[in-house]
């Protein structure tokens, strides 16, 4: 009988304890060969920042998918922190259609908070792993251009102030970025075609039209529910998956934060990103489950051609 050296079996065992960490690695592989090289936009609700232990994976999950050969974009929200300086300057929070009331007074708050605290500290926990975020908002190099927004209520079209339309994308300076090996992290404020002011964009707009813009494989939108809720608010059923034009139909029938968000979704589809995703961004590492494992959660939508139901 051999017996062996208690050296070499503390290393035998180490070996054996560590293939399920293997195992995980491979499993991620055929994942890592589909997505490598490919632009993912990832949007970050306001309302999914909960702690800065969600923040910090967050960022990990990010760098990770940059080491991992992608080309992660993060658009940052920020609605319950711009609630909360508001409410510090004492302007009341209006929202109309889902979109902010934004009065002049209004969208000097929206951009400090947006441009000067929540995208600083993205980029700053992003910067803790090396030197690859850089902030911009959509007003840099005219990355986003916008014109007055007048959403129709009951029929009539109503002034909600310095709300945006999108008009024009010029992906140029996330371009140059992303080919420096750099993470932009964007804020939603545009630049106004008409004077020289800015306008409040919706995040979940922005991050869908930078994501048709960029041609991006995937839009993931990170939130602070499951996912489309099929009878919100009366059930927690999350529809799975949904083509363009299921989702077209359901559209009128949604509410709330939600309008954009699917709207978004709609729209990225449609101008060739391959899918949009509502995900849970209070669940630790959703994006690196969403990307690198068959357990993928939340709602996806997929263009009508869409064919295969196991697309991940
Ligand atoms: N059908 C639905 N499914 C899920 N959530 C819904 C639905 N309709 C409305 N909502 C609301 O939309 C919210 C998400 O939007 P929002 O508050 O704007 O989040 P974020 O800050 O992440 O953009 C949910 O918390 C929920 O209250
Ligand atoms: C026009 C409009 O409504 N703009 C949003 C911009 C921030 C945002 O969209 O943040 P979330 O993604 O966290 O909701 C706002 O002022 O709240």
């Amino acid at each position: 009988m051999t017996v062996n050296h208690p050296e070499e079996r503390t290393s035998t065992t180490r070996k054996h304890t560590a293939l399920p960490k293997a195992q995980i690695l491979i499993e991620a592989l055929p994942w890592l060969t589909r997505h490598r090289g490919k632009t993912v936009v990832v949007k970050f609700g306001g309302n999914a920042m909960i702690d800065a232990e969600l923040k910090a994976a967050f960022a990990q999950d990010i760098v990770f998918l940059h080491h991992a050969g992608l080309r992660p974009v993060v658009v940052h929200g920020g609605g319950p922190q711009i609630n909360a300086a508001l409410d510090r300057h004492g302007i009341v929070s209006e929202f109309k259609a889902g979109l902010r009331v934004t009065t002049e007074d209004a969208m000097d708050v929206v951009r400090m908070v947006l441009a000067g605290q929540v995208q600083r500290e993205l980029v700053g926990l992003l910067n803790e792993h090396g030197p690859l975020a850089v902030g911009l908002t959509g007003e840099d190099a005219h990355t986003i251009t916008a014109t007055k927004h007048r959403p129709r209520i009951d029929g009539e079209l109503v002034d909600i102030g310095r709300v945006g339309e999108i008009t024009a994308i010029d992906t140029g300076a996330i371009e140059a970025l992303l080919a420096d090996g750099r993470i932009p992290v964007v804020s939603s404020i545009a630049r106004s075609q008409d004077d020289g002011h800015v306008y409040n964009v919706n995040a979940d707009t922005a991050a869908a039209a930078l994501a048709a813009a960029l041609d991006a494989e995937t839009l993931m939108v990170l939130t602070d529910v499951e996912g489309l809720y099929e009878d919100w608010p009366n059930s927690d059923e999350v529809i799975s998956r949904l083509t363009a034009s299921q989702l077209e139909k359901l559209l009128p029938e949604l509410a709330s934060g939600m309008v954009p968000k699917m709207e978004g979704c709609l729209h990225a589809v449609r101008n060739g990103v391959t899918t949009a995703r509502v995900i849970d961004g209070r669940v630790q590492h959703s994006i690196l489950l969403e990307i690198f494992t068959d357990e993928g959660i939340g709602t996806m939508v997929v263009p009508d051609d869409e064919e295969t139901g196991d697309e991940q």
